[in-house]
């Protein structure tokens, strides 16, 4: 089973090994869609979405929300951001009976990538 939770941050950036418009500052309302695969416990959860949340928030959303993510990532590029997500989350949200499945990452409502480690 999947378990899914949603979140928003907003963040500006540059890409800078590249020549077109993205390479001038400019910012986005990102989603970031963190997805965990497992059985559910003895409460009848895959993992408390309360404490998924508080996790998510600690470790990536307050240091995302409203910074310049450059400073955090080289090239913040949706795929680096996907893979610097993933690695940061995957130890801690690693239980007996789930793990982190999945990361995705939405720089606009069109554009965006999926990461599974
Ligand atoms: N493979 C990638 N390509 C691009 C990335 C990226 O992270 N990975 N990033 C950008 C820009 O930062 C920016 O996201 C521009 O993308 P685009 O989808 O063109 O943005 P729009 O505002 O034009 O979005 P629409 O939804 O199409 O209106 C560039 N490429
Ligand atoms: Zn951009």
């Amino acid at each position: 089973m999947i378990l899914i939770k949603e979140f928003e941050f907003d963040a500006a950036h540059n890409l800078i090994h590249y020549h077109g418009k993205c390479e001038r500052l400019h910012g986005h309302t990102y989603k970031l869609v963190i997805k965990l695969e497992g059985t559910p416990d003895k409460e009848g959860m895959i993992y408390d979405f309360v404490e998924l949340k508080r996790v998510v928030k600690a470790r990536i959303i307050d240091k995302f929300d409203h910074s310049y993510l450059n400073d955090i990532i080289e090239q913040p590029t949706a795929e680096n951001i996907a893979m610097y997500v993933f690695n940061e989350l995957k130890d801690v949200l690693k239980r007996e009976n789930c793990k982190l499945y999945e990361v995705e990452v939405w720089e606009t409502k069109t554009s965006g990538v999926v990461y599974r480690g």
